[in-house]
């Protein structure tokens, strides 16, 4: 399981963003996380894949603090660009995470035509579908995956989609970060939203036990003038 236990995070000296947050995504499971702009969706998603490191609490995967060097919890957001090396082809690109995996280059629809272009030379969608295929090596257990078809037209939506539906059932834990509720509603197999400082279910949806304590910037939602950074 990647977990997130009682985990509190600043940015530098502004109002900690996550406060006593704790949430477990097992292996299988695509836990899909909503919630307002601004609530720290991706502060969470960032700690859990070892980007940021919280000031208190921990992050464990599977049992175990994160190890240096590779980690078998691939973040991948809705940037794609920022995500390569502009210089490299995308075949350099993709050979740096070992043997591309055919069957799934075929379900992400990744073309082999796209190998000697360098990022500028495919559109965004295209990259994004690159980059999702770089992440999901052998070795990877969990995929933070923070807005990830939102730049995708609606059939690549659906298409990646499958995709990853296909990888969480041999195994593969996700975090699917959106706002799109239409979209977590038809590919999680459980839902939480983050608001108000809280990390709360989504009716209906089979959610585990999580506990928190909030989120100081979110107790300020829904925005109101007074709440507004000056
Ligand atoms: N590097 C940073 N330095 C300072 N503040 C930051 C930094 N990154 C994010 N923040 C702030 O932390 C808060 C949470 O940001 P975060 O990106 O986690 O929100 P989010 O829920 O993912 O939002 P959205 O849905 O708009 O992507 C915001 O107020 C944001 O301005």
């Amino acid at each position: 399981m990647l977990e997130a236990r009682d985990i509190s995070f600043a940015y530098g000296r502004a109002a900690p963003v996550l406060s006593g947050v704790s949430l477990g995504v097992g292996r299988g499971e695509i836990v899909g996380l909503s919630g307002p702009s601004g609530c720290g969706k991706s502060t969470l998603a960032r700690l859990l894949a070892g980007y940021l490191t919280s000031r208190s609490g921990a992050v464990l995967v599977d049992g175990a603090a994160p190890a240096k060097g590779w980690s078998p919890v691939q973040y991948v957001h809705q940037a794609a660009y920022l995500s390569v090396d502009p210089r490299w082809r995308i075949g350099a690109i993709l050979d740096e995470a070992g043997p591309v995996d055919e069957a799934l280059r075929n379900q992400l629809g990744v073309s082999r035509r796209w190998f000697e272009r360098y990022p500028h030379e495919i559109s965004g969608g295209e990259l994004q579908r690159v980059v999702l295929l770089r992440a999901l090596g052998p070795r990877t257990r969990y995929l933070v995956a923070d807005e990830v078809s939102a730049m995708l037209d609606p059939i690549t939506q659906v298409e990646v989609w499958q995709a990853l539906q296909a990888r969480a059932g041999a195994g593969l834990g996700i975090l699917a970060i959106s706002h799109g509720d239409a979209l977590l509603e038809r590919v999680a197999t459980r839902r939480l939203h983050l608001e108000a400082g809280r990390l709360l279910p989504v009716s209906g949806s089979a959610t585990k036990a999580i506990g928190n304590a909030g989120s100081p910037q979110c107790g300020k939602w829904p925005l109101e003038p007074a709440n507004l950074p000056a």
